[in-house]
């Protein structure tokens, strides 16, 4: 029977922790683990072969589907508000390799978060300002967000990602559709993320500019997710998972 719950200590450091998972669809097992820690000032390599479970691992700690066994827990957040029948939705913020963007001009989604966060509104804005340039969107600001191009697409969402923060983000695949040029302005933007303390999960099959500022590595095998430290001394195009740190997770 799967759980979830929250505690709200917005002092702790804000992390989401999932025991003794399991995930099935129907008859077919997808992974299971017995202890995951995502939380601020870490930057996780997810890695793993097409199709082992990477994006379905993240729709789970997002609070978008249930797993079939375990426990998903928060700490470090404020209460969920009343009517959210799974207190860990919105806790981690998830970016799709096609970015949900809302319909209307590329500042029109720029500016949608102001409305919902009590940071300074001025500072807010200068944040926006930042933002326009790091992910050079300048020429592109009155453009239907719709009408972007992949790579731009995703360059506009984690944009807006750096505006708003947050604790704890998920990166589904992030460099999937960039040139070169578009990862520099993203690998920018997210080490400057990591530098602020927010958590970051970033998926990826093969190693890519971005797995380069990731300092743990979650690996999905054989239907077992390992977690560990990536050596520091290490070329990420080697990363590998800390022996010493391995999980005692089930194959079934
Ligand atoms: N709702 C669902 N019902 C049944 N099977 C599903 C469902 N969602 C995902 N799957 C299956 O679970 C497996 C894992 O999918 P997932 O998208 O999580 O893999 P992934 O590691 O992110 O793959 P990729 O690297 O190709 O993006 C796939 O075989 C997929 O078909």
């Amino acid at each position: 029977m799967a759980t979830f719950n929250t505690t709200t200590d917005t002092r702790a450091k804000a992390k989401i922790i999932a025991r003794n998972l399991e995930m099935r669809f129907e008859n077919k097992h997808l992974f299971s683990a017995d202890e995951l820690v995502f939380e601020q000032n870490h930057v996780i390599h997810l890695q793993g072969d097409n199709g082992c479970g990477k994006t379905t691992l993240m729709k789970l700690l997002a609070g978008f589907i249930q797993p079939t066994a375990g426990t998903i827990q928060a700490q470090g957040f404020s209460v969920a508000p009343w009517w959210r029948s799974n207190s860990i939705t919105g806790k981690a913020i998830y970016l799709h390799q096609h970015p949900y963007l809302f319909e209307g001009s590329v500042m029109y989604n720029l500016t949608y978060p102001l409305r919902f966060l009590s940071t300074d509104k001025q500072l807010l804005k200068a944040r926006i300002e930042q933002a326009i340039d790091k992910a050079q969107l300048r020429h592109l600001l009155t453009q239907a967000a719709s009408s972007l191009s992949g790579g731009e697409k995703q360059r506009l969402a984690i944009a807006r990602a750096w505006v708003i923060q947050p604790k704890l983000l998920m990166l589904d695949e992030p460099t999937s559709n960039m040139d070169k040029h578009s990862q520099h302005l993203v690998l920018q933007m997210i080490a400057d993320l990591k530098q602020q303390g927010t958590g970051m999960l970033i998926s990826s099959h093969q190693t890519c500019m971005l797995t380069k500022v990731c300092d743990h590595a979650w690996l999905i095998c054989d239907k077992t997710i390992t977690s560990g430290n990536i050596s520091a001394n290490q070329d990420m195009a080697n990363a590998h998972i800390d022996v010493s740190t391995r999980l005692n997770v089930s194959i079934g």
